[in-house]
Formats: structure tokens, C-alpha cells, sequence
């Protein structure tokens, strides 16, 4: 990933990421900021919902809307379904103070409703100055469910303010078809995102239109790569009155069976490991990897043989990318995953990984090493190296 611009900070301090904060009083007027004094925002701040399944692209459009908002001010909140945040580490760099992380669960029912309208209390704090809060959810969340919870929100300071849908459009038949529910769960967008639209080809594109079209007829659907979305489209998105999608207020209203939520059926797990992985190991897990381990995300050590870098590691279905990154100055090297599956064997997996580790007391490596792959490693690492994105175009 490219390191984009870093957001202002909205406010001086960081309460928000020091939780220190309680909520401000109700200032008018101006707010202080790193520019000087700026308007303080009038009226609710709208809150938008970012959902998608399982490495649809989520944090790829977030990312993108955070280096595109030009002078918009976005709060985030982000909803990782393991116990490793990695998607928070992914966007936290971008946001500086006005990030917050909601671990550990699926926000529309393992995470405790209270906690977000918490947080959201103190993103829309006026004295924050924040134009509009993007609340990433996990991939399992169920789009009805959050879109209740805004909904429900007796905060006077926020306001729904759209549920955006990001679809793998490479993949999308293969998920509906193991979970045929997902295509109505589009009829609750406002927006939908056809992303990965490089991987499905024009053909692939057209099919997953018609689909969308006839799931979620009259939502507009946008197809991009790499999570491109003008950032307009979605900053300025209205929901659409009244009905949301196809769904009427009572059908939001209605209680609804939490067991038969996509996440009843998934289950995570998560793998750190202090030692460095050997790459022909992790390879031939991965190239093995189980049918039903849909989902593998986070960052790689493989310290000698690229002392340098960490790499981002991403699988979703049968797809698998590293990225590697320059380790951030300080970071304690480590290798940290999260797997999210269907009736995956968490142990077997950890054991598997366990054996991957690096065992022959490699050196460690230090914060001079030149950044290069060492040339004895390079045959170890080829098998990595296939799965290296190019540059994006
Ligand atoms: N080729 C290609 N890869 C993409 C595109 N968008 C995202 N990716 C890759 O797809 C993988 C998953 O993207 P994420 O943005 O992490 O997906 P997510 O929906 O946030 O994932 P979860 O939070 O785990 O549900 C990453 O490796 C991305 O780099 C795209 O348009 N084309």
C-alpha cells in the first residue's frame, strides 16, 4: 500500500485515541485545528455504514476516501470480527486522532450497542469539528441490523447518513452462492460498490450489474478498482428517505433471529508468533490452505530473509496477495494474522502455523539493515514474491 497524506489532526490533543476524553461541551462558533480556526459544524453529523462480506474491499475504499477527502474532516470507526485489529492498523495511519476501533466481534450484535453510541458521542463532538463519521463493519455484520442501530441512536448529533455496500464483484457469485441471503442484503443500500472490477473483466462486470440490478433494483451501483470511488459520491450520499432500499421502517424495526446472522456461522482465529516465519513454510500452508478459511489477513515477519520489510498479507476465497512495507520505526517485530473461516479447526491451524515459525536461530534483524531481500534468501522467498502485487497502474 502507498502511504498516503495523513489527515489532520481535528483537535490539538488526541482524546479520542486516549479515550481520555469525556464528551465536550457544545461549542459554537469555531473549533481550533492545525490550520488556525475553522467553522464548527452545524447540525448532526451523518453517519455512513461501509459493509461488504469478507475481503470485498472495505478498508481498500476507506483508505482511498481518507487520502481523497480533501479537506473533509472523517471520523472512523472501525469493526474488526478477530481479536487482532488489523484492519484498524491498516487505516490508523491515515486518520491520526479520529479513529476508533471496535474489536473483537460483529458490531450488529457481539459488540455492545453502548460502545458505539460512546464513541460516536465523542467523533461528533462539535469541538472536533468532524464532517461526517464512516463506520467500517466487519465483514460479517448484517447491513439491517447497523442501519437499526443508527437508527435507534438518541444522540442528537448524529444522523444516518447511508449504508454504502462494497462487493468483490470477482467473487460475487461464488459467496452467493455458498450464502444466498447476501444478495438481499444489497436491497438496504443506498450505494453499491462493484469493487475488484480489474479481476472480474468486462464480462464478469456486466453479470454482477445485472445482478445487483435485479437483487437491489434502483440502487445505483458503481464498478471500481482498488476501492476508487469518487470520494463525492459517497460524502454527499443522501439516504433515500423514508424506506431504506427495499425495506420499510417497520421491516427495520422488527427484531430479528441473531442465530441465523452470517457471523453464527464463521469463526476466527487468530496467530501471533515473536519468531520470524520461514516463507517456504507459510507458502505451503497457504498454498494448502482449508476450503472453508475463507479470509486471512495481516502482516508477515520473515526477518532475515527481508529484514527491512513486514508484508501484508491478504487471502480472500482463493485469492492470496503479500504486500511488503518498510516495518513502521519502533514497530515490534511480529507476526500477527487473523483467520475467519466456516467449521475451521482453530487449533490445527495454529499448530500448522506454530511449525512454520523459523526455528534455526536466524539473527535478528536491525533497524540498519539496507532494506533488501539477502541474496541466500531470495530462493526461500520466490514462492512469496509470485504473489507480490506490481505497482497500481
Ligand atoms: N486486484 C484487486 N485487489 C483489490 C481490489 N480492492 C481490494 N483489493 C485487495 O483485496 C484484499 C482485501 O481488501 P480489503 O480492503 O482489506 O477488504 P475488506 O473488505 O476490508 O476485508 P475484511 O475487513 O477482512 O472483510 C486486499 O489484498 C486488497 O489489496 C481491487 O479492486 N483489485
Amino acid at each position: 500500500m502507498t502511504t498516503p497524506d495523513p489527515q489532520p489532526d481535528p483537535a490539538e490533543s488526541d482524546p479520542v485515541a486516549s479515550g481520555t476524553a469525556e464528551p465536550g461541551p457544545v461549542v459554537s462558533g469555531t473549533a481550533a485545528g492545525p490550520g488556525g480556526l475553522r467553522p464548527v459544524r452545524e447540525g448532526p453529523v451523518p453517519v455512513i455504514l461501509l459493509t461488504g462480506f469478507l475481503g470485498a474491499g472495505k478498508t481498500t475504499v476507506l483508505n482511498h476516501l481518507l487520502r481523497e477527502s480533501r479537506g473533509t474532516r472523517i471520523g472512523v470507526v472501525v469493526n474488526d470480527f478477530g481479536a487482532i485489529e488489523i484492519d484498524a492498523m491498516t487505516v490508523a495511519g491515515q486518520v491520526g486522532s479520529s479513529l476508533v476501533s471496535l474489536g473483537n466481534g460483529c458490531l450488529c450484535c457481539a459488540v455492545d450497542a453502548s460502545e458505539l453510541d460512546a464513541y460516536l458521542e465523542r467523533l461528533t463532538d462539535p469541538a472536533l469539528g468532524i464532517d461526517v463519521v464512516v463506520i467500517e463493519a466487519s465483514g460479517l455484520a448484517e447491513p439491517r441490523e447497523l442501519v437499526r442501530m443508527l437508527l435507534a441512536s438518541d444522540n442528537p448529533r448524529v444522523r444516518y447518513g447511508g449504508l454504502v455496500e462494497v462487493v468483490d464483484a470477482a467473487e460475487f457469485e461464488a459467496v452467493r452462492e455458498r450464502h444466498p441471503g447476501l444478495g438481499g442484503q444489497l436491497a438496504v443500500a443506498d450505494l453499491v460498490v462493484l469493487n475488484k472490477a480489474d479481476l472480474a473483466g468486462e464480462e464478469g462486470l456486466a453479470a454482477v450489474h445485472a445482478a445487483v440490478a435485479e437483487a437491489a433494483p434502483g440502487v445505483p451501483a458503481v464498478a471500481v478498482t482498488h476501492g476508487r470511488l469518487a470520494p463525492d459520491l459517497l460524502l454527499d450520499r443522501q439516504p433515500r428517505g423514508e424506506t431504506f432500499g427495499q425495506l420499510s421502517f417497520e421491516d427495520l424495526l422488527a427484531p430479528e433471529d441473531h442465530g441465523a446472522h452470517l457471523h453464527a456461522a464463521y469463526d476466527s482465529a487468530e496467530f501471533t508468533a515473536r519468531r520470524p516465519m520461514d516463507p517456504r513454510g507459510l507458502m505451503a500452508f497457504l498454498d494448502d490452505r482449508p476450503e472453508g478459511l475463507y479470509r486471512i489477513k495481516g502482516y508477515v515477519d520473515f526477518g532475515a530473509a527481508d529484514p527491512g520489510n513486514r508484508y501484508g498479507v491478504h487471502a480472500v476465497g482463493r485469492f492470496l496477495r503479500f504486500t511488503p512495507e518498510p516495518w513502521p520505526p519502533g514497530a515490534e517485530r511480529l507476526t500477527q494474522l487473523v483467520l475467519i473461516g466456516m467449521g475451521i479447526d482453530k487449533d490445527a491451524l495454529t499448530s500448522a502455523l506454530t511449525a512454520c515459525e523459523t526455528r534455526d536461530g536466524a539473527p535478528a534483524p536491525t533497524e540498519s539493515a539496507s532494506g533488501a531481500i539477502a541474496p541466500d534468501a531470495e530462493p526461500a522467498m520466490w514462492g512469496v514474491l509470485r504473489y507480490v502485487a506490481t505497482p497500481e497502474a
